[in-house]
């Protein structure tokens, strides 16, 4: 036995089905008819295209494509088959499909079975390189395995035909008006045997594929509008092959090849009167089969075999020990038919078979024999009675009857050795039996692991299914918001749409004034540059005269400054003469004094009283010298004239600020003040020093004199000193009263001499630069006047400007704020939603592209305004932009979104 029958033996495997479609017929062709089906051999998977509902995939354990030849269907199906038949399985291969569909294209094929009757070797010859099907190529197969394999074999085929649930034997000779009955017999173990039958010997391939003909000719067919020759039987194509191997293993083969009537529905097979008795008869055998597979997939107690003689029959290949596959053939033209086969296939592939080898034991080889035996001497009765025996007919009945009679023989002495065998099997199944025990043990306790795992796992389950639940509840909430965010798509897109072109209109409008506004500003812009000109000319001028002015100015304060130089010089003429003739008096005065001391008695008085003279004498001179600065209070207010009647000049000059020459003169200006004040200062200090020393020395001098005069006792001095000091006051008055006399003169003269210096050099110039001024200001009078009369630059039409600005500022914030919440709302709800793929941008609708591209065009007119705005503005005559930020955000010149609006989600 080789490794993969014993691997099959007893093992568990599941019906095996396979799935035929054939080509479109031409008839289909001709009425355009089209195929449903698709085929994908590789993955072994049946595409429907269904016309009502989605496409259908149905996976087999093997599929063909439409073109597939009749050697390769029994290649890859059937020959493995045949092989495990060949080493002693039973083996069923069903064909299923609706009429028409290749059945028995399929099981029996195309060949020249009228050429079998005059030359069969020929026609089995030519057989395998035709159309032929499954069942003669299985017929030479089974031959060919048996003449290599076994030394003795034995092949019996019967051919059955199950009719309107009447059993018929197609081997039967059709001109015996009372053929035997054919039944079922079942067993005390409910096997199934048919009784009646022919089983046909077959000794040569020949003669099993002329019982082939004969059989495939005589089954009935009827006439249905779906098919021509349509088959409206079951048949059952049995070969029973006996196999004796070198060891004198015996085993016993059985190949059943079932082609099942037409699987249609009767209604749609348009079948009337006795052929829709028939359809249902037929159909009442193929429901049963159907209810018997459903019945064993699912583990039912009963299984209703009984119900028709076709799963009777068949009940060892439904349930049994032998490996069974369907074919399910297909009609592509044919939805409806076609997915019932494919359901029918669909489900017959769970079914669990067992197979086993069926090794025949010496009983029951024995048992083979003798019933071949009677068989034969039947047969050889027959004979006899009819027409004598023929002598070689007789000599191979006895060869064979020899040849069975030794092989009874040698199997009684194999028996007598098995029984031997048996009572050391029995030693072994015992100790087997112990070994069992132990590990139904294990089992249990395997079991009980496995049932708490069950538990754990239900548990998971439930968990799964509540979160399960909860992700489709979910997943319809995404569905409502899915639809809730379309909808306020498509609003919002309209509200673009208007949004956009109201923009566009203001925007229009906005552009047409901002453009006849530049117009006018650009002309009214041309005449103020002239008037400017002008202006600057003028200014121009003012600061030349100005210029000169200063110039003047200047000279004329120099020759101020050289007079009062002179005046000083001779005042200091004055002075020394002055001092001169003081120091002469005082001498003289002193002289009298000295005489009248030496002519005192007392010595020592007379040398005190000569030292205090002397020291008076020194004393006085010093403070005469600079008794003449006392006349200061009189040319210090000359100053002040001159001081005030310049400043006021300077003042007036100083108010005409126009040029950057006017700001050189102001410097100018500045350095003649600090010249003036310097020189002022300088005076008062000097009258001021000059004043304190004066009263100095006369305090002093009355000192002395009163000194002299308490000192002396002498009465003509105390008489000369009252004199002298009258006398010295004197002078002192006069020549002061003389000098400052004098000083006013002078400084009057060099005041008047100024002032008309002054008069003369820029009187005329300060003229001009008045008239100049008043000229410049009505120019620019005149300017401002233009602007402010302008009726396009006004403020009304400004505030337009601004507000149709502000309208579409909104309106683009009004956008944007929809826009953003969209995405915002989008972006949210792919967060939240746990989709599969990886989340798809939202593309943008054309209403927001539009919007985009009039924003950016809004913004660039806006631009260009706003630089117009600032070229013509120079910060006076137009009011200012408003910044965005600081923009009322509440003009509700159009439909804007309320502040108090609710989000979209
Ligand atoms: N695979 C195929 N390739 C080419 N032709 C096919 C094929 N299968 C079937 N046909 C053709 O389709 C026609 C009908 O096939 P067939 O008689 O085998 O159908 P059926 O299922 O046996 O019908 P019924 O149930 O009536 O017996 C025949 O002419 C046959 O030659």
């Amino acid at each position: 036995m080789s490794e993969r029958s014993q691997s099959f033996n007893g093992s568990e495997k599941h019906v095996q089905v396979i799935a035929r479609p054939r080509p479109l017929s031409d008839n289909e062709k001709s009425q355009n008819l089209t195929s449903c089906l698709n085929v994908n051999e590789t993955r072994r998977e049946i595409i429907v295209n269904c016309k009502t509902s989605t496409t259908r995939f149905f996976n087999y354990d093997h599929v063909f494509g439409f073109q597939t030849r009749q050697q390769d269907v029994y290649k890859v199906v059937v020959a493995p088959i045949v092989d495990e038949v060949l080493k002693g399985y039973s083996s069923t291969i069903f064909a299923y499909g609706q009429t028409g569909s290749g059945k028995t294209h399929t099981m029996l094929g195309i060949f020249p079975i009228d050429k079998v009757s005059k030359d069969t070797v020929g026609a089995y010859m030519s057989m395998l390189e035709s159309d032929a099907g499954i069942m003669p190529r299985a017929i030479h197969h089974i031959f060919q395995g048996l003449q290599r394999q076994y030394i003795d074999y034995t092949v019996k085929i019967t051919f059955l035909e199950l009719y309107n649930e009447e059993l018929t034997d197609l081997l039967a000779d059709p001109t015996n008006e009372q053929p035997e009955k054919i039944k079922i017999y079942e067993d005390k173990d409910k096997t199934n045997t048919i009784i009646g039958a022919i089983e046909a010997p077959c000794e040569t391939p020949f003669d099993a594929f002329k019982i082939l003909i004969k059989g495939a000719q005589r089954r009935q067919t009827a006439e249905t509008l779906m098919n021509a020759s349509s088959s409206r039987s079951h048949s059952i194509f049995t070969m029973t092959v006996t196999m004796k191997d070198a060891q004198g293993d015996v085993r016993l083969g059985k190949l059943h090849l079932v082609d099942l009537a037409g699987s249609e529905n009767i209604s749609r097979s348009g079948a009337t009167d006795k052929r829709a008795r028939e359809a249902g008869t037929i159909n009442q055998s193929l429901l049963t089969l159907g209810r018997v597979i459903t019945a064993l997939i699912s583990n039912e107690k009963h299984i209703c075999y009984r119900d028709s003689k076709l799963t009777r029959i068949l009940q060892d290949s439904l349930c049994g020990k032998t490996i069974t596959s369907i074919i399910i053939t297909l009609s592509p033209a044919n939805e409806a038919e076609t997915l019932s086969t494919l359901e029918y296939g669909h489900r017959a592939r769970s079914l669990k078979i067992r197979p086993e080898i069926n090794q025949l034991s010496s009983k029951d080889v024995a048992r083979e024999y003798l019933d071949e035996i009677r068989r034969l001497r039947q047969e050889l009765d027959a004979k006899r009675e009819v027409d004598g025996i023929p002598y070689s007919q007789y000599i191979t009945l006895k060869n064979q009857m020899t040849l069975v009679q030794t092989l009874s023989d040698n199997n009684q002495a194999k028996l007598n050795n098995n029984e031997q065998q048996i009572d050391q099997y029995r030693t072994e199944v015992d100790s087997l039996r112990q070994q069992l025990t132990t590990q139904q043990q294990d089992f249990r306790s395997e079991m009980n692991e496995r049932k708490e795992m069950l538990a754990l796992n239900r548990y998971r389950y439930d968990e799964l299914v509540q979160i399960t639940n909860k992700a489709l509840t979910f997943r319809e909430q995404v569905a409502n918001t899915m639809q809730q965010l379309s909808s306020t798509h498509s609003t919002s897109s309209t509200l673009i749409e208007h949004y956009i072109k109201d923009c566009q209109s203001i925007g229009d409008s906005l552009q047409i004034n901002v453009q006849r506004m530049t117009e006018d500003i650009r002309t009214m812009f041309s005449t103020c540059n002239r008037s400017v000109g002008q202006a600057l000319v003028i200014s121009t001028n003012i600061g030349q005269q100005i210029h000169m002015l200063n110039e003047n100015v200047r000279a004329v304060l120099s020759l101020a400054f050289q007079n009062f130089h002179t005046i000083f010089e001779e005042l200091n003429n004055v002075l020394n003469h002055f001092q001169t003739e003081l120091e002469r008096e005082l001498r003289t005065l002193i002289e009298t004094l000295v005489v009248d001391i030496k002519n005192d008695a007392d010595n020592k008085k007379q040398a005190k009283l000569i030292h205090i003279q002397e020291e008076t004498l020194i004393k006085m001179k010093t403070c005469f010298q600079e008794l003449l600065a006392s006349f200061g209070p009189s040319s210090q207010s000359l100053w002040v004239d001159l001081h005030t009647f310049l400043t006021q000049r300077f003042n007036q000059m100083s108010l005409i600020q126009i040029s950057e020459k006017s700001t050189n003169s102001d410097y100018e200006l500045l350095d003649l003040n600090i010249v003036r004040t310097k020189c002022l200062n300088e005076h008062e200090k000097q009258v001021f020093t000059t004043q304190n020393k004066l009263e100095e020395l006369i305090i002093h001098l009355i000192d002395s004199v009163t000194n002299i005069h308490k000192t002396s006792d002498h009465k003509n001095t105390k008489l000369k000193n009252a004199n002298l000091i009258q006398h010295i006051h004197n002078i002192c008055t006069q020549h002061g009263h003389e000098i400052r006399q004098l000083l006013e003169i002078k400084l009057q003269s060099i005041f008047n001499q100024v002032r008309d210096e002054y008069e003369q050099q820029c009187g005329h110039i300060l003229t001009n630069i008045e008239r100049d001024t008043n000229q410049l200001n009505l120019i620019l009078q005149d300017i401002g006047n233009k602007f402010d009369s302008s009726p396009l630059i006004t403020n009304d039409s400004m505030t337009n400007l601004i507000k149709q600005s502000q309208r579409i500022d909104v309106m683009t914030q009004n956008l944007e704020y929809d826009w953003k919440k969209i995405k915002q709302s989008v972006d949210k709800f792919e967060c939240e939603t746990i989709l599969p793929l990886a989340p798809v941008p939202m593309p943008k609708p054309d209403a927001v592209l539009k919007l985009e591209l009039a924003i950016k065009d809004q913004q660039q007119t806006r631009l260009i305004a706003i630089e117009n705005k600032e070229n013509i503005n120079d910060g006076t005559l137009l009011p200012t932009p408003i910044p965005i930020s600081t923009r009322p955000a509440t003009i509700n010149v159009i439909p804007c979104r309320p502040k108090n609006d609710t989000p979209f989600f």
